[in-house]
């Protein structure tokens, strides 16, 4: 029974981590998505659970795009960010911040990130798109998300602010950051690795998933085996 129970996690973990651009399916569905829609930009979801490194990757992108000559923009979805290591190219928190919704109804983070991102959602015909508006024909936008994997999982927010980018001709992808520490342990290996399935699901993306904070695991054949 119990390996019953592994053949099957395994089997989804396989399609978890194999799931990245090499993967010839999904490359061709962005071909096809490439030629069949008049694009106007590219964006990446840069999504994973909280303190998972989105902050990082998306300033490490950012830098790596500064150094090699091409243009991103980095946009702050997450309405309780403070400090940035990137330049914020559109930011929720002209719209919407966590700790005013906290003290003006009196809600904790987490019911008052949810709010925040409904309110989003509900301004996204004319907030988000006046924004958009601001970005010409090939342009790359990064979006680091907030770390509630609530939004990935079943609220069903960020689902309806992809398919908003999609109206608006942006070709969409998802990038998820998991944790290194995630893989040295079986039952956190097997939550996390559903985590990352639950928000392809749900998101229905060209989806990528990265294993971050790589320098933190000390013995790497442990993680191979
Ligand atoms: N050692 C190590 N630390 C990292 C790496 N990437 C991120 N961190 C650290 O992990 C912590 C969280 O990183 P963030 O980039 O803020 O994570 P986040 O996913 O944006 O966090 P939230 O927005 O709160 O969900 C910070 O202290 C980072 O310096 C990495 O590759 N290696």
């Amino acid at each position: 029974m119990l390996f019953e129970i592994l053949e099957t996690f395994h089997s989804a973990i396989r399609l978890c981590f194999s799931a990245s651009l090499n993967n010839p399916t999904l490359a061709q569905l962005q071909t096809t998505l490439t030629v069949s829609q008049v694009t106007m930009g590219y964006a990446q979801l840069v999504i994973g659970p909280a303190g998972s490194g989105k902050s990082t990757y998306c300033s490490s992108l950012y830098e790596h795009c500064v150094a090699s000559r091409r243009t991103i923009h980095v946009v702050n979805l997450d309405p309780a960010a403070e400090n940035f290591e990137y330049p914020v190219a559109m930011d929720i928190r002209e719209l919407i911040s966590l700790d005013d919704v906290m003290e003006e109804l009196g809600l904790g983070p987490n019911g008052g990130l949810v709010y925040c991102m409904e309110h989003l959602e509900d301004n996204l015909d004319d907030w988000l798109t006046e924004e958009l508006d601001n970005y010409l024909d090939d342009d790359y936008l990064v979006f680091d998300c907030p770390g509630q994997i609530e939004l990935y999982s079943h609220v069903p927010v960020l689902k309806n602010f992809v398919e908003h980018l999609k109206r608006k001709n942006f070709s969409v992808c998802a990038v998820y950051l998991l944790d290194s520490q995630f893989m040295t342990d079986v039952t956190k290996f097997i939550s996390g690795c559903m985590a990352c399935l639950s928000a392809m699901v749900q998101l229905e993306l060209p989806h990528v998933n990265i294993l971050s904070k790589m320098d933190l695991v000390t013995n790497k054949k442990d993680l191979d085996e």
